[in-house]
C-alpha cells in the first residue's frame, strides 16, 4: 500500500530557467504529470506566474497548470528534483550552476534543455553539467529536436528525443516529459544530439542572412543540405552516430529552425543579411540566439577535430568578422569543385 503510494506521487521536477523554453517544457513536464518547481532570477516573473498562472515576459497568452509553481529560491527549486532541467543561456550554465550544485538532490537526473557550446573550452552542455556537478554521464540527459518554445506552448504536436547514456534514464525522461501533444524518442547518442541541437542554430544564421539578401529556397535547400552534412561529418570525428543527424535533434530541428519565423537564430540572420550591423540587430534581439556565440565554438571543435565546416567559416566571419554577406556569399560558392559525400 505504502509502496503504491509512493509509485503514484507525482513526480517532482525543477527547471531552471523562466525563459521561453524553460518556461514551455515546465507546462510540459506538468501536463505529464510531475510537480514543477521553476527557478527565475527576477521576482516579478515568478510572482506574476505564481499569482496570474502567466509568465508575462515569454508566453503572455499560456495558462500554467497548477502544478508549475516558480521561486527566485534555487534550494527551494532543486529540493527532492528527481530531473534538473537547465535552461539558461549556454554560455552562463557554467557560473550559474556552480552556484547550484551543492543544492541538487543526489540522485536527481540533470537534464539540459541548452543548444550551445561553451566559448574557450568547446564543451557540450552535458559536458559542463558533468564537470561543474561532478556527475557522471549517467546521470546527465539531454532533450532535444525541432521544438519551438511559442508552438510547443500552444500544445502544438511535437516529437523530441531524451538522449542519456544510460538507456534507463532516458526512458525515465522520456515518460516525464510525455503528452498527447510531446511525443519524446530516446537516444543513448548524447553527443550527436548535442551536436545536432548547436550546430543547426549556426546553419540557420546562414539561412536567415541568406533570406535578408532576397535569395530564395534553392539557396535555403542547399545551406540546409550542405549544413547537414559538415555537422554529420564533425558529429562523426567526435564519436556521434551518422544516423543521428538524419533524425530529430538533427534534420528534424534544422527544418524546424530554418524555416520559422519564431526562431530566433533565423531571425538574427535574416536582419544581418538585410544589412544591419552586429550591434544594431543585437539590440534588436531580446531572447538568447544561441549561434551567435557558439558559432566560434562549433568552428574551434571542427578545428581541434580537423573537420571542414565552411558553412560556419562562413557565418563566423559575417557574425565576428565584419565580412559582408555578398563577398562571403561569393567566397562559398568559389571553393574547389568536389563529389558531393566529400
Ligand atoms: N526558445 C526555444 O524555442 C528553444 C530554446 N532552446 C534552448 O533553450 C535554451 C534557453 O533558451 P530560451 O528559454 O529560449 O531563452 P530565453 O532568452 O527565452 O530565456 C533565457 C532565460 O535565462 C535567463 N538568463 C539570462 N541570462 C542569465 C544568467 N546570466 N543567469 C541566469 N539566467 C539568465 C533569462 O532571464 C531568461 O529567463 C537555449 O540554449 C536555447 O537554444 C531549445 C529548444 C527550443
Ligand atoms: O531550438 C529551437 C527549436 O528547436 C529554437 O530555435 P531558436 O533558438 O533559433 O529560436
Amino acid at each position: 500500500m505504502a509502496e503504491q503510494a509512493r509509485a503514484e506521487r507525482p513526480r517532482k521536477a525543477a527547471v531552471f530557467g523562466t525563459g521561453s523554453w524553460g518556461t514551455a517544457f515546465a507546462m510540459v513536464l506538468a501536463d505529464a504529470g510531475c510537480q514543477v518547481t521553476l527557478w527565475g532570477r527576477r521576482a516579478e516573473i515568478t510572482e506574476a506566474i505564481n499569482s496570474t498562472r502567466r509568465n508575462p515576459a515569454y508566453h503572455p497568452d499560456v495558462e500554467l497548470p497548477d502544478r508549475v509553481r516558480a521561486t527566485t529560491d534555487p534550494a527551494e527549486a532543486a529540493r527532492d528534483a528527481a530531473f534538473t532541467v537547465l535552461s539558461v543561456p549556454s554560455q552562463t550554465l557554467r557560473a550559474n550552476l556552480e552556484s547550484w550544485r551543492g543544492l541538487l538532490h543526489p540522485a536527481t537526473v540533470l537534464v539540459s534543455l541548452m543548444k550551445g557550446v561553451e566559448l574557450g573550452t568547446a564543451k557540450r552542455m552535458s559536458e559542463v553539467v558533468e564537470e561543474v556537478a561532478g556527475v557522471p554521464a549517467e546521470r546527465v540527459a539531454v532533450l532535444t529536436g525541432p521544438n519551438l518554445a511559442r508552438e510547443i506552448a500552444a500544445r502544438q504536436p511535437a516529437a523530441a528525443v531524451a538522449a542519456c547514456a544510460d538507456e534507463e534514464a532516458a526512458r525515465a525522461l522520456q515518460s516525464a516529459c510525455h503528452t498527447p501533444y510531446f511525443r519524446p524518442y530516446t537516444s543513448t547518442d548524447v553527443v550527436g544530439c548535442e551536436l545536432g541541437g548547436a550546430v543547426k542554430n549556426v546553419i540557420a544564421l546562414a539561412v536567415g542572412i541568406a533570406d535578408g539578401m532576397g535569395l530564395g529556397d534553392n539557396s535555403k535547400a542547399s545551406l540546409i543540405t550542405r549544413g547537414l552534412a559538415e555537422t554529420t561529418r564533425l558529429g562523426m570525428a567526435m564519436g556521434a552516430d551518422a544516423q543521428t543527424f538524419a533524425g530529430l535533434a538533427g534534420m528534424g530541428d534544422l527544418v524546424a529552425t530554418c524555416s520559422s519565423p519564431l526562431s530566433r537564430n533565423h531571425t538574427f540572420g535574416t536582419n544581418l543579411g538585410r544589412g544591419m550591423t552586429l550591434q544594431e540587430t543585437i539590440a534588436v534581439t531580446e531572447q538568447t540566439a544561441e549561434g551567435v556565440k557558439s558559432c566560434q565554438s562549433v568552428l574551434d571543435l571542427a578545428r581541434r577535430h580537423g573537420v571542414e565546416m565552411p558553412i560556419t567559416r562562413t557565418v563566423v566571419g559575417i557574425v565576428h568578422e565584419g565580412k559582408s554577406p555578398h563577398v562571403a556569399l561569393k567566397e562559398l560558392m568559389s571553393r574547389s569543385a568536389k563529389p558531393e559525400r566529400a
